[in-house]
């Protein structure tokens, strides 16, 4: 599949040499920075918005872009997302910002250009309703959580 190109404008001329990138040629995410001018510590319980200095317009119906925890900091520091995930629009022009929660115990202090999430670019399918009376019978039905077996 050929590689989209998504148009992006640098917010904070600290991008131009920091524009978020794959790390490896496997990466499915590239890491956001926190484009702040000053440390920002987060006590326990606390969410902020922060920018990541740039603004992208995706401009495809047919991708869209997630927002997810970097696994290290979420884990070890507990630092996520206050949205728990982001999901970018691909109408969206504004300034991509990164809601960062500590959801630890412990004061967590965010550095300038630190990077605070990764962002997925993913395929998106727009479905459109079909209204019905009945649905076409299935094995599992109705069945809801547990159904479909002892274990
Ligand atoms: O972590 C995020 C999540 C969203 N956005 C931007 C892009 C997205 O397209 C827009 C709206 O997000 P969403 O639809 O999730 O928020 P909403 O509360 O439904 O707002 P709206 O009424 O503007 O759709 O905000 C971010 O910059 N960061
Ligand atoms: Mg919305």
């Amino acid at each position: 599949m050929s590689q989209p190109r998504i148009a992006v404008r640098l917010l904070d001329d600290r991008l131009r040499e920091q524009l978020p990138a794959y790390a490896s040629p496997g990466s499915a995410g590239m890491d956001l920075r926190a484009c702040i001018d000053a440390p920002l510590t987060l006590q326990p319980g606390q969410a902020e918005l922060i920018p990541t200095g740039l603004a992208m317009h995706i401009g495809d119906c047919g991708l869209c872009a997630m927002l997810l925890p970097r696994s290290g900091l979420g884990h070890k520091h507990g630092v996520v997302l206050g949205n728990l995930v982001g999901l970018i629009d691909s109408d969206y022009q504004g300034p991509l910002m990164v809601s960062c929660w500590n959801r630890g115990s412990a004061a967590y202090t965010v550095q300038p250009m630190e990077r605070i999430a990764q962002m997925v670019i993913v395929p998106v399918v727009q479905a459109q309703w079909e209204v019905v009376e009945h649905f076409d019978a299935t094995e599992r039905g109705a069945g809801g959580f547990g159904s479909t077996g002892a274990h």
